[in-house]
């Protein structure tokens, strides 16, 4: 069971904060209420996080952060966790956690807190992480690889405009993975262009984020087997109401009756109140815009080819995944989704 801030806030001292864990809540000036989390989503960014936290911000026991924190992007390395170094940093991440939010006692008593920051799967070290909140759930939640790289950069062309997210998803593949013959059934493997990668960090981290079993091998180092738990967006998108029930058991809450307040949005999509999934696909890209229909059909085989040549590239990973997920069982529900045990 994760932990619930139900006792009462600790004085927020550092010699308090040295025998906090996670859940546990400081009390400040004035009476404001400081929390660190109990139930902590690291990932992966286009996996569905932003959703699982309007869901889990309706459930009554549960005090949502509402936003993405990154209190522990691209820290530096920590000598040690040392009783002093955790006092100071448990203080600091959750006054941080919260800065924009006035706690009260009442908003948080009896109840989970939650903080969601996809960026922690890979740029997060695990180890700081636990030193803070040794207790905590850790649920990384994962989409199949390819899908999730293509989305990622689907949104850097929809909402940042990045100079590396200019050229058609299609030619960055052709350019950065190398190998093979373009074909899943070729032996040559394929791996990444290091000068292509070494060019441009944005592509670096797309594509390497996608090995999940890397990064998972470190947060499954240094938090305890039963803590972190795995769930995929492809389960959420095939039944969202068993994926909520099976995070409600792995954060030990009480069962929400989630049914009553979902509804299916025009993607066919249950969700509750706004969703990303209510928007994000109604942004075409520009040759559906333009209606050029020639356009439309180039673009979209090269596409598919392109997918192709990225699930091949992430299928050796993929069985590592399948292969630690087996052995630490930390799926949250048994079954995989069916476009993860194709590549398994
Ligand atoms: N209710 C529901 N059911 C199924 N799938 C859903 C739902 N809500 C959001 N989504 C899809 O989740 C994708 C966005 O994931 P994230 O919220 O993690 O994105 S982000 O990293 O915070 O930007 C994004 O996927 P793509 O549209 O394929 O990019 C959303 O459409």
């Amino acid at each position: 069971m994760a932990r619930i801030a139900s006792g009462d806030p600790l004085p927020a001292t550092v010699e308090a904060a040295k025998t906090a864990d996670a859940g546990d809540c400081f009390i400040g000036e004035a009476s404001t209420v400081c929390c660190l989390p109990g139930l902590v989503n690291v990932g992966v960014q286009k996996a569905g996080t932003g959703e699982l936290q309007t869901w889990l911000g309706v459930h009554p026991a549960v005090k949502v952060h509402g936003g993405e924190v990154h209190f522990f992007d691209d820290q530096e390395r920590t000598p040690s966790c040392n009783a002093q170094w955790r006092g100071h940093l448990r203080l600091r991440y959750a006054r941080f956690l919260w800065k924009r939010q006035r706690l009260r006692e009442a908003d948080v008593r009896g109840r989970l807190l939650f903080e969601k920051t996809p960026a922690y799967f890979d740029r997060a070290q695990p180890r700081q992480v636990a030193c803070a909140i040794p207790a905590a759930r850790v649920l990384i939640m994962l989409r199949e690889p390819a899908a999730r790289a293509h989305s990622a950069y689907d949104m850097c062309q929809r909402e940042q405009e990045g100079r590396w997210c200019k050229a058609p998803f299609a030619q960055v593949v052709e350019r950065v993975l190398v190998g093979g013959g373009g074909n899943s059934s070729d032996a040559a493997p394929l791996h990444t262009s290091r000068r292509q990668m070494q060019r441009s960090p944005h592509l670096r981290r797309l594509f390497l984020m996608g090995h999940y079993s890397t990064f998972m091998r470190r947060w499954l180092d240094v938090f305890v087997w039963p803590h972190v738990g795995v769930l995929w967006l492809e389960q959420f998108k095939a039944d969202p109401f068993a994926c909520m029930h099976a995070v409600e058991r792995f954060a030990g809450l009480a069962h929400h009756p989630y049914r009553t307040v979902a509804t299916r949005n025009e993607a066919g999509l249950y969700v509750v109140g706004r969703s990303k999934s209510d928007y994000e696909r109604k942004r075409a890209p520009s040759p559906w815009a333009a209606g050029d229909t020639r356009a439309v059909v180039s673009a979209t085989a090269a596409l598919e080819a392109a997918m192709v040549r990225v699930r091949a590239y992430y299928a050796p990973s993929q069985r590592r995944l399948a292969q630690l997920l087996q052995k630490t069982n930390t799926s949250l529900l048994p079954e995989l989704p069916s476009p993860v045990t194709g590549l398994l």
